[in-house]
């Protein structure tokens, strides 16, 4: 199987510079336009179909013991990807360019990846929340791409995000609008955010980067 656009052009310096830079003073980066067209179209394709084929499963929270399905708190559908399809293939390559350069720039050992899509349809949301988990094979950085065309501020479904550790009474640091090919990055543990109750559906991709919690040369086997 051939990857959609297995050529990708790693991001430019400037770009993967302001990234590091941002998420080393505060934890989080937005990028307007920052996944390739490519990508995008096809990732969109995928992701409408499996939204009319009935392919999404409602969101839960926590994973293993800890996994609730809370729709009080997080109300959304979502599909893991696999990797199957050339554009979810072309997604992982796009994104295991973007881990090498984290790894280099940030000197920390990010190493399994794992990413859904993610569809909010109206009147649907996630409160405020942080994405890292009790134990071990702790999600370390946040990836979150956008799948929308011509989303406008009258659609809601900003993402809300605060600064790090901040109190819930804190005033957030940016309301995000999930642009055509916006990417987000956070620190899992401590960047504190909410996805607003959207109008429109709203369509998008959730990932996240584990540092290898290994011990004494043992890989921790994947679940
Ligand atoms: O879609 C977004 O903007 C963020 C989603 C999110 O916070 C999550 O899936 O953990
Ligand atoms: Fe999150």
């Amino acid at each position: 199987m051939t990857a959609i656009a297995p050529l990708v052009p790693p991001p430019g310096d400037n770009r993967l510079g302001a990234i590091l830079g941002d998420l080393a003073s505060k934890g989080w980066s937005w990028q307007p336009h920052m996944l390739p067209d490519a990508l995008y179209l096809a990732l969109r394709a995928e992701v409408l179909e499996a939204n009319t084929e009935g392919e999404l499963a409602p969101a839960g929270i926590g994973r293993e013991a800890d996994f609730q399905l809370d729709r009080s708190i997080r109300k959304s559908r979502i599909a893991w990807m696999d990797g199957a399809t050339p554009a979810q293939a072309g997604f992982l390559q796009w994104a295991e360019q973007l881990r090498e350069a984290l790894n280099r720039g940030l000197m920390i050992g990010l190493f399994e990846f794992e990413a859904c899509f993610a569809v909010y349809q109206p009147g649907e949301f996630y409160d405020r929340h942080l994405d890292s988990f009790e134990g071990p094979r702790n999600r370390v950085v946040s990836l979150v791409v956008y799948l929308n065309e011509d989303w406008t501020e009258e659609n809601g479904g900003a993402l809300v995000v605060w600064p790090e550790g901040a109190e819930e009474s804190a005033a957030p640091a940016a309301y995000i609008l999930p642009e055509r090919a916006g990417v987000v990055f956070m620190l899992s543990e401590t960047i504190p955010h909410a996805v607003e109750v959207t109008k429109a559906s709203r369509f998008g991709i959730a990932a996240w980067w584990r540092v290898n919690p290994s011990i004494q040369g043992n890989i921790d086997p994947l679940a």
